[in-house]
């Protein structure tokens, strides 16, 4: 299972920068979040009185109770792997999100 996190952040200044979050030894419950095609979550990197990025996950619209959390790993500038997705969503792109 991979745990790996790769988050980049583009800056007012036009600087990139991409942090690798490796959560597969610690982490909380969010590192077991799966991805979906039609995601009720959206992960944003939150930064409070410290540089260094703290990734949180957002709700898209109300989430029942017991319902599973999930977001999109993809980005804007993701294509698809040959990795099967089976988020199971109607408009389910068939194929796990890359940034490779
Ligand atoms: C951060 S883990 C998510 C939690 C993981 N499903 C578990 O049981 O611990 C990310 C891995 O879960 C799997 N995964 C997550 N969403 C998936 C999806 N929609 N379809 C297929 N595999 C998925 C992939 O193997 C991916 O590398």
């Amino acid at each position: 299972m991979n745990y790996i996190l790769s988050l980049k952040e583009v800056f007012g200044n036009g600087e990139e920068e991409t942090a690798h979050i490796d959560a597969g030894r610690m982490g909380n419950a969010a590192r077991f979040a799966n991805h979906s095609c039609s995601p009720n979550a959206k992960l944003y990197p939150v930064r409070v009185e410290n540089d260094i990025a703290r990734i949180a996950l957002f709700a898209l619209r109300f989430i029942e109770p017991g319902e599973e959390i999930t977001y999109d790993y993809g980005s804007a500038e993701s294509t698809l792997s040959d990795r099967k997705c089976h988020c199971g969503s109607r408009n389910c792109r068939l194929f796990m999100p890359s940034d490779d």
